[in-house]
């Protein structure tokens, strides 16, 4: 099951891939017609009504394959109305053909006489709330007819975002929905079929372009809303922390901050003037602290753990306590990540080891990306947690859904380019799914490696990255 926006992100990474969206359409298009032939016999009367998106955009290709049909094509509105270039070259494409088409201006005048078939294009995932006109009138006149009514990819007026259908939708007959159903399309008992439109599995395995367009950021809001993320860190170092409250901003956060211990926080806080500090006593983290850091960690979004933390037992013991009483969500990196294991926690956890650090967790690795990706899977289904591998092929897994990311170079092998990494997945996963967030976070870090090694060679240092992330979460097309 894909909702409307899942299937946004799975063809924009198609298209990524080299599967642009108008091949999809194609495909679309042809497994319509191919569900109008199982339901009626050529000759039989055909009439399409296609609307000014994509999904009407389905149903013009269509047309193209029902030439052996009585057919008839209405356009809901004006062709200058047409809202996407693929759904308006189809059209034009049916007009250099000279198909019979037809424009329905005013949707009153709408008489769709008495065919066999009517083909619902009018929406898709493109709708939100009930059916405004024309759309509403015309599917008053379907659902009047005693035409067998075929809606294209959802019946029109099924929000298939949260399935909710309109109480003026179309009421179809049958339902031709591509490459995966949607939320409602089961509740409306109607035989659906699901037709393969020729997207390729790594457009949902590989984290691309299209995984960037979860991210939003709503115009109206306020400092916070786009998360706060306390970081964890420092102690026995003191760039680490300081690497990762950096990228946590560069990833979006509102505020972030490092809770460390006092005798480093003024070095941490001379680094960057955008930190904000919350100091404990002493020179490393140890258990007596834990009370305070829990008190904190309430009050952010994420908690990023482990960066410069060091692995004193005292410390250890520390993260496990911190770890154990938390029920938020918690990005574990570095040093930290050995307690994982054996904490009982109600935190979502993101760990975020290195191969070595996985073995240190008692996962296992294989040099096959392929057999990482399912080894990785199993341990965070045994763990309970969501992990993300770092590497050349970088695995993210919350034992349910694998992500794959492909980014990054031998450039990234230098010290400080995961604590960058846990910043910005400490950012993201304040408002997204911790997949999610770490499957985006993976591939942005190993984007901007890889800008920063094209523009000036190996030899970056993690702070290269810092400026660089924004660019690539926020500037896309
Ligand atoms: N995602 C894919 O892989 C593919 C999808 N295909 C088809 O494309 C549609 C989605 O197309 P889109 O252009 O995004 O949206 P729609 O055609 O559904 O709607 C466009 C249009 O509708 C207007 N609108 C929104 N809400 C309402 C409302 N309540 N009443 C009236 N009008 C409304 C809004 O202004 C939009 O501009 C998908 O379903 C597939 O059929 C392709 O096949 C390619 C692959
Ligand atoms: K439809």
């Amino acid at each position: 099951m894909l909702t409307g926006s899942e299937m946004g992100v799975v063809d924009e990474n198609a298209a990524a891939l080299g599967v642009p969206r108008k091949q999809l359409m194609e495909s679309s298009g042809h497994a319509v017609a191919q569900a109008v032939r199982t339901i009626a016999d050529p000759g039989e009367q055909v009439v399409i009504v296609a609307g000014r998106g994509n999904n009407g955009g389905d149903a013009l290709v269509a047309a193209r394959f029902l030439d052996d049909y009585d057919l008839r094509v209405l356009l809901l509105g004006r062709p200058d109305a047409i809202s996407t270039t693929i759904a308006r070259e189809n059209w034009d494409a049916l007009q250099h053909a000279e198909y019979p088409t037809e424009t329905v201006r005013d949707s009153s005048a709408l008489d769709l006489c008495t065919p066999d078939i009517v083909i619902d294009a009018m929406l898709g995932t493109g709708i939100a709330g009930d059916l405004r006109e024309p759309e509403a009138t015309a599917a008053a006149a379907m659902n009047g007819s005693d035409a067998t009514v075929l809606s294209v990819d959802v019946p029109s007026g099924l929000d298939a975002e949260t399935g909710r259908l309109a109480d003026n939708a179309v009421d179809a007959d049958h339902v031709v929905t591509f490459h995966d159903t949607k939320p409602g399309l089961p509740d409306l008992d109607v035989p659906v079929t699901v037709a393969d439109i020729g997207i390729p599995d790594a457009a949902e395995l590989f984290v691309e372009q299209g995984d960037l367009t979860r991210l939003e950021r709503d115009p109206a809001s306020h400092k916070g809303d786009n998360g706060e993320v306390l970081v964890v860190g420092g102690g026995p170092y003191t760039g680490a922390p300081a690497l990762t409250a950096q990228a946590a901003l560069r990833g979006g956060a509102d505020l972030v901050r490092v809770a460390c211990p006092a005798v480093v926080a003024r070095e941490i806080q001379s680094y960057s003037e955008n930190l904000i500090l919350r100091p404990f006593d002493g020179d490393h983290l140890a258990p007596p602290h834990v009370d305070r850091l829990a008190d904190l960690a309430a009050d952010h979004d994420t908690l990023v753990v482990g960066p410069g933390l060091g692995d004193h037992d005292a410390t250890l013991e520390g993260v496990a306590e911190l770890l154990s009483g938390f029920d938020g969500t918690a990005v574990v990196d570095a040093d930290a990540l050995s307690v994982v294991p054996d904490v009982e926690t109600d935190a979502d956890l993101v760990c975020t080891p290195h191969q070595g650090e996985l073995l240190g967790m008692g996962g296992e690795t294989s040099e096959d990306w392929r057999e990482r990706a399912d080894l990785v899977e199993s341990f965070a289904a045994e763990i309970g947690h969501t992990m993300l591998v770092k590497g050349p092929y970088d695995i993210v897994s919350n034992g349910e859904r694998t992500r794959v990311g492909r980014t990054g170079n031998p450039g990234m092998t230098v010290g400080g380019t995961g604590d960058v990494l846990a910043g910005v997945t400490g950012a993201l996963a304040c408002v997204q799914a911790p997949l999610d967030a770490a499957a985006i976070a993976a591939h942005t870090v190993g984007t901007v490696g890889d800008r920063v090694v094209e523009d000036r060679g190996y030899g970056l240092v993690a702070t290269d990255l810092l400026e660089e992330i924004p660019s690539v979460l926020w500037q896309r097309e």
